[in-house]
């Protein structure tokens, strides 16, 4: 199917000045693959974007914000290396992460990323996107003008989220940062509070404290990375004290202003907190406020619910896929709804039949099952699947069964003083694992194999057989598998 523009003499209140299959709103890194998925199955796609093709992931999220994070966390590792002190001792040459950040940002451009657009065979109509009714999209462009896309099967919104704020007496005044600025500051801040322990707090701390500032963490809970086992928290909040942060949780802000000096911050135990900077990392908000949902029946500022093949409830032609359908917040997970929500469009649109059972070809099942995150704190905070709460309150019967990472010959190797810590969550019943948790440095890599484990839902009796390798951090699943087994 190809695109097909309309009759010029056509009355162009009414009709549509583009047709397409698909129309796709939002060209972050799940836009980007949605369109690509619908293009590969056959479908013509256009793609909306009102500002960078690339989304937030590549200038204001995950690139800039592991570019800032990957050297404060070497040089962590370096420090617990015995020969290294000669190259470690100092403080990092902020000069140097700041501007291999920048590249990694791509400098804020996305002539590469909209090439690649282009070279899918996908439109891309730069201009903020609105629903104009059913199978319908305005792009309003820079300069004011409007053309009105029209969708023959299926319009994917793919907007993603903003930095959520709460509403707190001199706000606006205070100037804060948001994700955005805590990721493309050019200079490191003298003083850094952050308020919010979730992960974009936990991992902004570590970055700018690593890179010179004096961070001060305000949680208003009991503790950091709450959708976490707790000893991840834990560990993150112990490292980020050694490192010289304060971390303070249980405390709220109630106010803040900024002068001359910097900004003031008011807590709920009445004392005052001083800071160059305040970031707040205090949730997201799906961008959804000025999309046009009332034109199809929906409200506007809600996420967006949606079924396993990322199709909006009630719709039978409009889908929201990645952030914006607040199933999991991630790229990754993002982009495998995009990867299935690309093929479904297409097959409904040739009438194909589809595979929408548990794990089937065209379900989004992992992301109730087996969501993987990494955290890039020191040490790295990793996960899929159930925490041991979350299962029990699902009603499964679990044992939980954990181990001191600093106990593995491979961790011991990888750093002295090696504070890290696994579980695993067994189903009793079926003997299997719902899910798993490695903290500890240098744990990323090894995510993955939990993942397969819990995704394939691998016997534990199957799991003895894969035999990790000495001396690596992986061999703690030898040490699980030997404390369930007894
Ligand atoms: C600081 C930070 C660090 C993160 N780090 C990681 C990480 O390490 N790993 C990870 O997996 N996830 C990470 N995330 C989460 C990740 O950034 C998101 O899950 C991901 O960007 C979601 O992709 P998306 O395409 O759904 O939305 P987005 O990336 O937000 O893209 C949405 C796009 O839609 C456009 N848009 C919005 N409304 C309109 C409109 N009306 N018309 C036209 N265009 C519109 C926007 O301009 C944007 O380009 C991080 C998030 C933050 C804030
Ligand atoms: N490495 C990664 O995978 C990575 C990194 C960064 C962000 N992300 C994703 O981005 C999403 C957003 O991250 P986030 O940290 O902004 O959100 P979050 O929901 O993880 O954490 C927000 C935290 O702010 C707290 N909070 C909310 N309102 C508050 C208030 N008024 N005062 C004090 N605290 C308040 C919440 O209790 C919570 O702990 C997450 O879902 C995460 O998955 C992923």
């Amino acid at each position: 199917m190809t695109q097909a523009r309309t009759d010029d003499t056509a009355t162009p209140a009414k009709a549509p000045d583009h047709t397409y299959d698909v129309v796709v709103v939002g060209a972050g890194p799940v836009g980007e693959n949605v369109a690509d998925r619908a293009r590969a199955a056959g479908l013509s796609a256009a793609i909306v974007e009102s500002e960078l093709v690339g989304g937030e992931c590549s200038y204001w999220a995950c690139m800039p914000s592991k570019a800032l994070l990957g050297p404060v966390l070497a040089q962590a590792d370096a420090r617990g290396l015995p020969g290294l002190e000669r190259m470690t001792g100092g403080p990092l040459d902020s000069g140097a992460v700041l501007a291999r950040r920048d590249s990694f940002a791509s400098d804020w451009k996305d002539d590469s990323q909209a090439e690649w657009v282009d070279s899918t065979g996908t439109v891309l109509h730069r201009g903020h996107g609105r629903l104009a009714g059913e199978r319908r999209v305005t792009v309003t462009a820079e300069d004011g003008r409007v053309t009105t896309l029209a969708a023959r099967h299926a319009v994917a919104l793919c907007t993603g989220t903003s930095a959520a704020l709460p509403d707190l007496p001199g706000m606006a005044g205070a100037r804060p940062w948001t994700s955005r600025e805590a990721t493309s500051a050019e200079e490191v801040p003298g003083r850094l509070a952050v308020v919010g322990g979730g992960v974009v707090g936990a991992e902004m701390a570590t970055a700018w404290q690593g890179l010179g500032a004096q961070v001060t963490l305000l949680v208003r809970g009991g503790g950091l990375l709450s959708g976490m086992e707790p000893f991840a928290g834990e560990l993150v909040a112990e490292s980020l004290r050694a490192a010289g942060a304060d971390v303070r949780t249980g405390v709220s802000v109630t106010a803040l202003s900024r002068d001359a000096c910097g900004v003031t911050l008011t807590l709920d135990d009445g004392s005052t907190l001083q800071a160059d900077e305040v970031l707040f990392a205090t949730g997201r908000r799906p961008r959804t406020g000025d999309l046009g949902l009332d034109t199809v029946g929906l409200a506007p500022g809600d996420w967006l619910t949606v079924d396993d093949t990322l199709r909006v409830t009630g719709s039978d032609w409009l889908y929201a896929v990645g952030d914006c359908n607040h199933r999991a917040l991630l790229t990754h997970q993002g982009k495998y709804q995009a990867r299935i929500a690309g093929s479904v469009i297409a097959a409904r649109a040739q009438g194909r039949p589809l595979d929408t059972g548990r794990w089937g070809a065209d379900s989004a099942t992992a992301d109730h099952d087996a969501v993987p995150q990494v955290v890039f704190t020191d040490p790295e905070a990793t996960s899929v699947g159930l925490t041991l709460a979350q299962a029990e309150e699902a009603g499964h019967r679990v044992r939980a069964v954990d181990q001191d990472l600093a106990g593995v010959a491979g961790a011991a190797l990888h750093r002295d003083g090696y504070r890290g810590r696994a579980r695993m969550v067994v189903d009793l019943d079926r003997e299997i694992l719902l899910g798993v948790t490695f903290v500890g440095p240098g744990v990323g890599e090894l995510l993955q194999s939990a993942t397969i484990a819990v995704a394939g839902e691998v016997p534990v009796a199957r799991l003895w057989h894969a035999v990790p390798s000495y001396p690596t951090i992986s061999e703690v699943w030898l040490r699980l598998l030997e404390a369930y087994r007894g």
